[in-house]
């Protein structure tokens, strides 16, 4: 397959090294130092698990430069969602399918509309730890790599885009008939532990480890799964037991992709994330005091240290 990457960070790189090991066909399109890096150095993925160079990768910055692809995977930061679906109007065309990867609920929606219609977008999210270290390294702890993809109605290319990460060392990837639950529960999870690491700019080991801050984590995610309910989505009861377990077995050093950038002095997704459940409360008449509390304790800091 042709499958090209735009944001080739930590999620985006992890991923498309993992399919050009694999023997697919891959582009990355990246910018700055990185993108320097890629050329000159190629990539290299630092993580205990399957730890991989590619000393020669395709980097650009120049989308249709990669053209025709079947697949692109879109793994930018949400704030850089506009911008970056706009640059791929040369390379996407009608058989295209954009597969968006990214945190939260919001970007199908938005990556539709800013590319005008054109491609078929799919929503998709991921499971996997892992950040660009320094130019042309992407470091993941490892313990997990998986993908859930829209299976979009049996569509062959989703089909062997699966089969394609099957192939891949370290990458799972399932097709799901129900994208919006699988959606929603990686953003209940996701907004629930990147509002806790980042508001308590502690790992989860210690958070867990007094009562009322874990009782704070266990909350968030009572109040995500009252929004996702108040939304028309379905959600399993025993949800908050089962992420309160899943969060307990992670490393006690797990911090979430939001701490890191909030440590890095970057914007933070925070509006699709604490503020988007914040948001939703209010709509749907839902009380959201965890989430308004943790959107507001952070709201500071959402566009980075270099806006002051
Ligand atoms: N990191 C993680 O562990 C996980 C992240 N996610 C989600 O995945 C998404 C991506 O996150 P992550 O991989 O951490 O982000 P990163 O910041 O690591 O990577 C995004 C990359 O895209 C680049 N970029 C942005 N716009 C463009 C553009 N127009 N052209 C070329 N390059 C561009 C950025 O460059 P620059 O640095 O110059 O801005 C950056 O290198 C987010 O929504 C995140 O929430 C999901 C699961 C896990
Ligand atoms: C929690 C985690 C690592 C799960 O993939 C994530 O999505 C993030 O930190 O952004």
């Amino acid at each position: 397959m042709r499958i090209a990457i735009m944001g080739s960070g930590g999620v985006g790189a992890y991923v498309g090294a993992r399919l050009q090991a694999a023997g697919e066909e891959v582009g990355f399109i990246a910018r700055g130092a990185h993108l320097a890096a890629l050329r000159e150095s190629g990539l290299r993925l630092e993580t205990p698990e399957e730890p991989l160079h590619l000393p020669q990768v395709t980097a650009t910055d120049d989308p249709a430069a990669l053209a025709p692809a079947d697949v692109v995977l879109f793994c930018v930061k949400l704030w850089d969602t506009a911008d970056a679906a706009r640059q791929l109007r040369g390379l996407v065309g009608p058989e295209t399918r954009v597969i968006t990867l990214q945190n939260g609920i919001d970007s199908v929606d938005m990556v539709t509309e800013a590319l005008g219609g054109v491609g078929r977008v799919l929503g998709g999210c991921i499971y996997v730890s892992a950040v660009i270290d320094r130019p042309g390294v992407i470091r993941s702890p490892g313990g997990f790599h998986r993908i859930v993809v829209d299976a979009a109605g049996g569509d062959p290319v989703v089909a062997a885009f699966v089969q394609a990460c099957g192939r891949a060392r370290a990458l799972e990837c399932e097709a799901t008939d129900d994208i919006a639950a699988a959606l929603w529960q990686k953003f209940i999870g996701l907004a629930g532990v990147s509002s806790t690491t980042s508001l308590m700019r502690a790992p989860m080991g210690r958070i867990l480890s007094h009562p009322e801050s874990a009782a704070f984590q266990r909350q968030l995610f009572e109040e995500g799964i009252a929004l996702a309910r108040a939304s028309g989505v379905h959600i399993a009861d025993g949800m908050a037991d089962t992420m309160m377990g899943m969060v307990a077995k992670m490393p006690p050093s797990f911090r979430s992709s939001m701490s890191e950038d909030l440590e890095r002095g970057k914007p933070l997704e925070l509006p699709w994330l604490a503020g988007r459940m914040h948001r939703l409360g209010l709509a749907h008449g839902v009380p959201t005091p965890a989430y308004s509390a943790a959107y507001r304790g952070l709201v500071v800091h959402e566009r980075g240290a270099a806006a002051g």
